[in-house]
């Protein structure tokens, strides 16, 4: 066995590579590899680690420099390599059209797209007029183009869908008319759908449920009787096997279900989604709904982005799926040339239904997705009302405003009213850009438990305290909690005052669990706008590092900040210094993959 090599050894002690990769690196070595090629490999694993699926050859350079500088150009060292190959060659690095990737995250690229692709070539079998008079009963004629029956009628007709917009643009009712208009058209064949809903958190699916809930009962009777359909996590759903990255359901014992709607599909990192569709069975349909614009998934991928990437923010059929939509839909619909394999199955919604497109929250997203600082600035001037910009936060004055605004929170649970608790909690939410730095998650919910202690709100701030809100970070499926579902801890009144970790169900349903059983948690006082996707709250405040902790920028982007801004429903507050605000707008989220390339029109099947 190889000692480590003294510059991976190097590497590994300046933090420039982790464990993880440098094990890679030294593996190479043992099996008679190059440094150069045992680096290049530390390399991507490196990449992974921040969410890219691969890098591009061509764009590696010398990322190890001045420590470290590859004696050759990239391409020769994969050349001369028996771990780096092609696609059919089986090795541990896979190199696919310029792109090089670990085999493993090539595999689910390769899976994903080809399930896809697939799917995205075939019908549901139901006909235009069949369609067509169950449309015009859910939807009232409009002058404008209307793309929410747009996308009711296309996803009727399709096998499979991604229906996007912005928040409020009507997702969720859109789906929902959809689920009535196909529930019916089975039931004229006497064939009830198994329809299954999913979203990456407990919290998105009972946000989920809730919306799909209040807009069925806005469908006509005759629309609601016969749809049936249970939310879950897509874990829940994949059947989560404790202690393994698999789960019960894959190719071989596929799901068993009719229907499948993905919610916040933007958080579904790439081998998630992978799995998902692996477990599908081949004739299921699928929609996927989620906003492209938003952060991309906490772990590898940005998969809704990328199936997204031909449309640049609109609708675009080719002209036969046009004539045909305009026909159903009894519109004038613009064609577009050849594009995606996939651009007969997307439709963006345009209008927001919640927030007028021209008041402030959502003025101000318009603004930060156009990167442009003086416009979002303008924002906060000209709606003073939903919009407050401090350039000079302090500590002090976020704990003070959060300490305020968490008193309801304390007066709610001193009346045993846990489900009221939970209400005070999602009216107002600190999020923060960053876990680290003074402004981060970790410092702030520190500050602000210790003046919940000096307030005798809470009577200590560790472990599981009565009062404690907190965030799972873990997934249990033994104990059925996930990543991202919301917890208070409160002693249970009909129980002798055991200490529990409260959650609201789907329903409004609170259950109780002992808090050992609980994995993971963090407390929720302040909350990272990644964890902060599928959730909102009447009143956010946001905080960005402060102007003299450069090293955290990197992280911050025009997607975080679309993410934050979009959370409130009513208010939004930002706390930042112009420089973190300039960088949010300057820099955008850039994840390499080769999805998009693999459903362009004229790519190849896989390998
Ligand atoms: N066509 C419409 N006309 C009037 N109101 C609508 C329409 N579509 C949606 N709404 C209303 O707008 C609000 C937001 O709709 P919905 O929840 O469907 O949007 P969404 O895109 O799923 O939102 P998000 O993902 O941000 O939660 C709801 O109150 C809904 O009743």
């Amino acid at each position: 066995m190889l000692v480590q090599h003294p510059i991976i050894a190097t590497l590994l002690e300046q933090g420039v590579i982790s464990s993880l990769d440098s094990a890679l690196a030294r593996n190479f070595l043992e099996a008679g590899e190059s440094l150069d090629a045992g680096l290049l490999a530390a390399w991507v694993s490196h990449q992974v680690s921040r969410q890219q699926t691969c890098v591009i050859l061509q764009e590696i350079g010398q990322p190890f420099a001045p420590l470290f500088s590859f004696s050759q150009m990239p391409d020769r060292i994969c050349e001369q390599s028996h771990w780096i190959g092609l696609p059919a060659q089986t090795r541990p690095l896979v190199l696919d059209n310029g792109r090089l990737y670990l085999r493993r995250y090539w595999q689910y690229e390769q899976s994903l797209s080809n399930a896809i692709r697939i799917r995205a070539g075939q019908v549901t079998g139901w006909s235009a007029e069949q369609i067509k008079p169950l449309l015009d009963e859910l939807f009232a004629p409009s002058v404008e183009l209307d793309w929410q029956k747009i996308a009711v009628a296309s996803a009727a007709l399709n096998k499979f869908s991604i229906i996007t917009g912005g928040p409020g643009t009507g997702k969720t009712t859109t789906v929902t008319r959809l689920l009535a208009l196909l529930s019916r058209l089975a039931g004229t064949v006497n064939r009830p759908l198994n329809i299954a809903l999913a979203a990456p958190t407990g919290k998105a699916a009972a946000r989920l449920s809730e919306s799909i809930a209040g807009a069925l009962e806005k469908l006509p009777a005759d629309f609601r009787a016969g749809l049936h359909a249970k939310t879950t996590t897509i874990h829940r759903l994949l059947g989560s096997i404790p202690g393994r990255t698999g789960f019960n359901h894959h190719s071989d014992n596929p799901l068993n279900i009719d229907l499948l709607v993905v919610d916040e599909a933007s958080m579904v990192d790439l081998p998630l989604m992978s799995k998902l569709f692996e477990a599908l069975p081949a004739e299921a349909q699928v929609i996927l709904l989620g906003d492209q614009q938003q952060l991309a998934s906490v772990e590898v991928g940005s998969v809704l982005a990328d199936l997204c990437a031909f449309s640049e923010g609109e609708t675009r059929f080719n002209a036969d799926f046009a004539a045909q939509i305009s026909a159903i839909c009894a519109v004038e619909l613009p064609a577009f040339g050849t594009l995606s394999r996939i651009q007969n199955n997307l439709v963006v919604l345009q209008k927001s239904h919640r927030f007028d497109a021209a008041g402030g929250v959502g003025r101000l997203a318009r603004q930060v997705l156009a990167q442009d600082l003086p416009a979002s600035l303008a924002c906060f001037e000209d709606f003073p009302q939903q919009l407050s910009w401090d350039s000079n936060p302090t500590t002090e004055q976020l704990v003070s405003q959060c300490c305020t605004s968490l008193q309801g929170y304390f007066d709610a649970l001193a009346q045993d009213d846990i489900c009221r608790a939970f209400r005070v909690l999602s009216a107002n939410q600190l999020l923060c850009a960053t876990r680290r730095g003074r402004f981060g998650t970790e410092a702030l919910n520190q500050a602000i438990e210790q003046r919940l202690m000096q307030q005798g709100l809470i009577g200590r701030t560790d472990g599981f305290y009565p009062g404690r809100a907190l965030m799972v970070t873990q997934n249990d499926h033994s104990v059925g909690v996930y990543n991202g579902d919301i917890g208070i801890v409160w002693p249970d009144a009909t129980d002798q005052g055991l200490l529990k970790v409260w959650f609201m169900d789907a329903g409004n349903q609170l259950r109780g669990i002992l808090p050992g059983r609980i994995p993971a948690v963090e407390s929720l006082y302040a909350m990272t706008v990644h964890k902060s996707q599928g959730s909102e709250f009447d009143h956010v405040l946001m905080v960005l590092p402060g102007a003299d902790e450069q090293t955290l920028f990197k992280g911050l982007n025009r997607e975080m900040l679309y993410t934050g801004v979009t959370r409130a429903k009513q208010r939004f507050s930002l706390f930042a210094a112009k420089a973190p605000l300039g960088m949010c707008l300057e820099q955008q989220c850039a994840r390499t993959s080769g999805l998009s390339d693999r459903l362009a029109a004229d790519s190849e099947t896989g390998n």
